[in-house]
């Protein structure tokens, strides 16, 4: 069976990785199969940055074709924050729930047509001997007052999908996949991903 390896700790990322690539007959490996893989740094300026040193790290230990994410959520009325810190948005550990608290408490008072957000994800491609690339996907929305639905992960309780008038934690992974900033990166790659599983011989 393929197999790609996605240079991720996070495990709504992994979900939703496997969800999307095991109907293509892809097995999905992560860092949480690799525990003793030190967390990488994420010391660059954008997403694009830190996409490229988590893909390359793992791809230079592995001797692997091996894909990094970044993502985060922009927010309008906060000039774009939480952007590349969403991850620890209120701090050292990670807290989804403290994360999406420091929102709701920056947003307060600010008007529905002034919450206009959008999700964005960075996808990094590392191939052993190969000039690492990116592809971007975004997924626009708005965020609410309040949390609803209990899907997902991060700040999906609060980031509403207008076309389909529910949060991202209210639909199903199913949805959420075919919609998200993730899965639109992700059909940026369709195109060469098979040529590169077949010529990375991760199967
Ligand atoms: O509601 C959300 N739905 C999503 O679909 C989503 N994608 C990203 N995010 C947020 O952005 C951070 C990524 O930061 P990030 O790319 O550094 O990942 P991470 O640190 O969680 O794991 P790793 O991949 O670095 O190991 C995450 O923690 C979340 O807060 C999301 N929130
Ligand atoms: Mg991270």
């Amino acid at each position: 069976m393929k197999e790609v390896i996605i240079a991720t700790k996070n495990p709504g990322k992994a979900r939703e990785f496997e969800h999307i690539f095991s109907p293509r007959g892809i097995a999905v490996k992560t860092l949480l199969d690799f525990p003793e893989f030190p967390e990488v740094e994420e010391t660059g300026s954008t997403f694009e940055e830190n996409a490229v040193l988590k893909a390359e790290a793992v791809s230079k230990a592995l001797h692997k074709m091996v894909i990094g994410d970044d993502s985060g959520l922009m927010i309008d009325a906060l000039e774009g924050r939480p952007g590349i810190y969403s991850a620890r948005y209120a701090g050292e550990p990670k807290n989804d729930e403290k994360n999406i608290d420091k929102v709701l408490t920056e947003l307060n008072g600010v008007p529905e047509e002034n919450r206009t957000a959008r999700f964005y994800c960075a996808l990094a491609v590392a191939v052993p001997g190969q000039e690492t690339f990116t592809v971007a996907g975004t997924c626009e929305g708005r965020i609410l007052e309040e949390r609803r639905g209990t899907n997902g992960f991060g700040y999906d309780p609060i980031f509403l999908v207008p076309d389909k008038g529910a949060s991202m934690a209210e639909l199903s992974s199913d949805d959420k996949n075919k919609i998200s900033h993730r899965a639109n990166a992700l059909k940026k790659l369709d195109e060469v991903l098979d040529s590169l599983l077949e010529r990375a011989d991760n199967s």
